[in-house]
């Protein structure tokens, strides 16, 4: 690797590292308090863990030396006071962490979740759906359970491996120097196991992104997967998916079980070596016989928690690298955003048009060339404009760009007279209802996903929207207005799904409504009464239907031809057929496929 390469790794690497701790600091901030209690509480459980077996020694100690039952008594009311200081300690201190650890999980989720609601198609599709998802819930768990072991396991190591080494240098020197010396042998241990693990740990994480995304894929898919038989090829994926991710679970878990062996035998020989030395050192009258109880307790809470120690410290590079995944989620500027203080959408004159396209261009971020080039015309309040063109045209952008999913790359839309760049997103997209050209649909039930369009709409309101979309089906099932709607809308037909998706727009009261080829599940009949319809409920909006069949658009004021892109011609449908070379051939090619308006 080059010099500058391996240069610009390390300032990305920092980067991270300080954004995953901003973000961290962040996340903590708010429970500064609860982690205060939560450290104070730990202390009391350590300082329970550390003062029995030095009581113990000395109640040892008296017993063996003298017949002082006062004394002895002391050292055991001494043992029960340190014992329920511990244990309270320890009950609330796990209690406290948990939910100081839920509750930073919890933050971290939402916020995650809130930028992804701010973020456009574009931003999604460079973050990737299925890592969005990761992000948002099993990178959060992630956090939230190191947190929970950096506070039980890891945040006494420090304090319990320094305090029962003093404690042990006070009983004997040689002792202490023991402890020391088994300290720096699990400091080791334990560094090598988390330098083994920790890069397979981040890899990990990778995998259940990946995992996330072609599971999430196939699913979406399977219907064609089935239809196409392509069942042995998609299992054949997914399981190598899995077994990449099998194989470095699995490496993980045998370096830690490699870890756990060396320390539980560890423990035994540091057992042996306490009390052979500490003998001759009885021996030497050094210390005194019970002190050796104390000692061994002292190596055993030492190494218990450097092992419980290394669980954590593992734990904490992959929380690092799910602190920068969400960071970098929480720093990515959507595309399109709001002004700082944003203009407010004033009335405008009758005669302003509700929308208009100013020379509009735009191109995609990835795309080479234009999508849409050089676009002007109106939208007019009573009018009903239509958009035809060859599938690829640019029709859905040009709705698309209505809503401002994107912005401009030159010219400038207007809505209600203003630059929509300068109003609010969510203040001016109230004022428009759009069908999309996927008719989604939200699992809950029909009722609920009309209230979308319009919260406060009546019952009445939202049969009237159902019967101008020709939903005449939703009377005959069994719930009515309360019938179940499967995610997506998938226990419906296409036609009726794009039913339900026009009553949701027609019930809210709009400016401009717009209609993303939202008529061709529809058959011929439908199609025409649904538009007679619609004319008459919208006859004080602009109306944009964008569509591919002729006979859907044929009555509409004015008509955008598009081809490539570029408008070539924009007329009524007669003027059309005398002036457009390219809808004459449309219209022509359908008239041949036999289609008939009502
Ligand atoms: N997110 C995107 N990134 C890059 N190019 C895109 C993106 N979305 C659409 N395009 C391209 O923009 C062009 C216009 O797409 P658009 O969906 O507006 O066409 P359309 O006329 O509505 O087509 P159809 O009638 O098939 O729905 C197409 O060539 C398409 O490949």
């Amino acid at each position: 690797m080059s010099k500058d390469a391996s240069g610009e790794k390390g300032v990305e690497k920092d980067y991270s590292r300080s954004a995953s701790f901003r973000l961290l600091l962040r996340l903590v901030t708010p429970y500064r308090a609860l982690a205060v209690f939560t450290v104070l509480a730990l202390l009391c459980d350590i300082t329970g863990m550390l003062y029995i077996p030095t009581e113990l020694s000395a109640l040892i100690n008296t017993a063996v030396s003298s017949t002082d039952a006062s004394g002895m008594l002391a050292h055991g009311i001494s043992m029960l006071v340190a014992a329920i200081v511990g244990s309270g300690g320890c009950i609330v201190s796990y209690w406290l962490a948990s939910r100081l650890a839920a509750r930073v999980g919890r933050d971290m989720r939402v916020a995650v979740y809130e930028k992804s609601l701010e973020l456009g198609g574009y931003d999604f599709d460079q973050l990737g759906t299925g890592s969005m998802i990761t992000r948002t819930l099993s990178d959060a768990n992630v956090v939230q359970q190191t947190f929970l072991m950096t506070f039980i396991m890891l945040a006494p190591v420090p304090v319990i491996c320094v305090v029962a080494i003093v404690l042990a240098f006070g009983i004997d020197y040689v002792m202490g120097w023991l402890l020391l010396a088994i300290t720096l042998v699990m400091g080791v241990v334990m560094v090598i196991a988390v330098k083994v693990s920790a890069p397979i740990f981040l890899v990990l994480q990778g995998f259940i992104d990946n995992m996330n995304t072609r599971l999430r894929e196939t699913i979406t898919g399977i219907r064609v997967i089935r239809a196409f038989g392509r069942e042995d090829a998609e299992r054949r994926n997914l399981d190598a998916t899995f077994e990449d991710y099998a194989r470095n679970a699995i490496h993980v878990n045998l370096v830690f079980a490699t870890a756990d062996c060396m320390t539980f035998f560890l423990m035994n020989v540091v057992e042996v070596l306490v009390v052979w030395l500490g003998a001759d050192r009885v021996g030497v009258h050094a210390m005194q016989i019970g002190s050796i109880s104390a000692l061994v307790e002292y190596a055993m809470l030492i190494m218990f928690f450097m092992m419980m120690g290394q669980f954590a410290i593992l734990q904490l590079p992959r929380a690092m690298a799910c602190l920068t995944r969400a960071s970098e989620v929480l720093a990515v500027e959507p595309r399109v955003r709001d002004q700082k203080a944003p203009a407010e959408l004033a009335a405008a004159e009758p005669s302003v048009p509700v929308a208009r396209f100013d020379h509009v261009s735009f191109r995609f971020a990835d795309a080479d060339e234009d999508t849409l080039r050089n676009l002007s015309f109106s939208l007019r309040r009573g009018e009903v404009t239509a958009v035809i063109g060859s599938t690829g045209s640019g029709k859905s952008t040009i709705a698309k760009m209505l809503l401002r999913f994107h912005d401009v790359t030159a010219g400038r839309i207007e809505f209600l007279g203003q630059d929509v760049r300068n109003v609010g997103q969510h203040e001016f997209r109230d004022h428009i209802a759009y069908v999309p050209q996927k008719a989604w649909l939200f699992s809950g039930t029909i009722a609920q996903n009309l209230r979308d369009g319009n919260p406060d709409a009546t019952d009445e309101e939202l049969w009237h929207a159902v019967d101008v979309a020709q939903g005449a089906f939703v009377h005959e099932l069994a719930g009515g207005l309360d019938a179940r709607v499967s995610q997506g809308g998938s226990n419906f037909s296409g036609g009726q799904r794009q039913r339900l998706a026009i009553a949701r727009a027609l019930a809210r009261k709009a400016d401009l409504y717009v209609f993303d080829d939202s008529f061709s599940a529809l058959d011929y009949k439908t199609d025409a009464r649904l538009r007679h319809a619609i004319r008459a409920e919208l006859a004080d909006a602009a109306v944009l239907i964008i569509a591919q069949r002729v006979s859907t658009i044929r009555d509409a004021a004015q008509i955008v031809v598009l081809r490539d892109g570029e408008v070539v011609g924009l007329g009524t449908h007669d003027e059309l057929l005398a002036t457009c070379p390219t809808y004459l051939a449309i219209a022509r090619s359908q008239e041949r496929g036999g289609e008939e308006d009502e």
